[in-house]
């Protein structure tokens, strides 16, 4: 459902600022995969999350989403397809909107737009709906404004937002790492929730490797713009942060784990 064949991203190319970000990326996504993508600090993660969006077109190489070639696609013309949250739960909602207009914003995703913020009474029940699954009761704060709100409420509004239309896929670039332990632990399990209910195809990019193993039925891990391990089925049930590190310095001959990595 999603393929990207020999995706190349080069930066400043031809100058002195030129870099590779992304060296040839080949990757079939089947429908319904989860897949969590690891890599050390510039490895090429949101580059290629930014490339499958549409937020740059590839320097070379092409991008299929359900068979249709969406290589030279821009953002807003891929918008219908995807769903994305972001590390900074700033970036997903419109602070000086409401939760439901923020909600009939994400609802109209990919669509024309009119001018204004109207909200339909039986998108209120739909809102409502979402909502609750979320055990937050914003369902009952559908006219707060969302700067009222926490940074985990909001990443919870955005997970919402980001998976209501049910896209064909759902990217999420560290979404729980600017928020506390406590509370990311509920947006991963909001995740899991959604992403299987709604049997979302997802592609999930956290700097921590005991997520990355637990979560998801795929894992890739990137290493200077290249795909260097791709495990799943039961070779990713039975994997231990060890075994990652192992397979990590046997292709390099170098250590990838940052503390970071490791313990956050
Ligand atoms: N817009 C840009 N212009 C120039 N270089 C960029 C741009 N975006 C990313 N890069 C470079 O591309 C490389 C890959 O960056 P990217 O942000 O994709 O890495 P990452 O794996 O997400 O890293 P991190 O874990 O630190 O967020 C880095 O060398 C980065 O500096």
């Amino acid at each position: 459902m999603l393929t990207i064949q020999k995706g190349v991203k080069t930066f400043n190319p031809n100058s002195v600022n030129e870099v590779q970000a992304l060296r040839g990326i080949d990757l079939q996504v089947d429908k319904g995969d989860f897949i969590t993508i690891i890599g050390s600090n510039g490895a090429g993660k949101s580059t290629f999350l930014n490339a499958i969006a549409g937020s740059f077109i590839l320097t070379s190489g092409t991008i299929t989403i359900n068979t249709q070639d969406v290589t030279s696609w821009p953002e807003h013309k891929r918008a219908g397809n995807l769903g994305r949250v972001f590390q900074d739960p700033l970036l997903g909602t419109c602070t000086s909107l409401t939760i439901e207009q923020n909600l009939a914003l994400a609802l109209k995703r990919g669509q024309r737009r009119g001018l204004g913020f109207g909200v339909r009474t039986k998108d209120k029940v739909l809102f409502k709906e979402h909502l609750s699954t979320l055990g937050l009761g914003l369902e009952n704060r559908l006219t707060d404004r969302v700067g009222l709100l926490s940074g985990g409420q909001r990443q919870a509004l955005t997970m919402i937002m980001a998976t209501m239309t049910r896209p064909d896929i759902l990217l999420l670039d560290e979404h729980t790492a600017a928020l506390d332990p406590k509370t990311g632990k509920k947006i991963l399990d909001i995740t899991e929730t959604v992403v299987h209910r709604d049997e979302l195809t997802t592609l999930m990019v956290t700097h921590n490797m005991n997520q990355a193993i637990n979560m998801g039925n795929r894992l890739i891990m990137l290493h200077q713009g290249e795909i260097i391990l791709d495990i799943s089925g039961e070779d990713k049930k039975g994997l231990k942060v060890e075994d990652l590190l192992a397979r990590f310095y046997s292709l390099r001959g170098e250590s990838v784990a940052t503390d970071r990595m490791l313990f956050s």
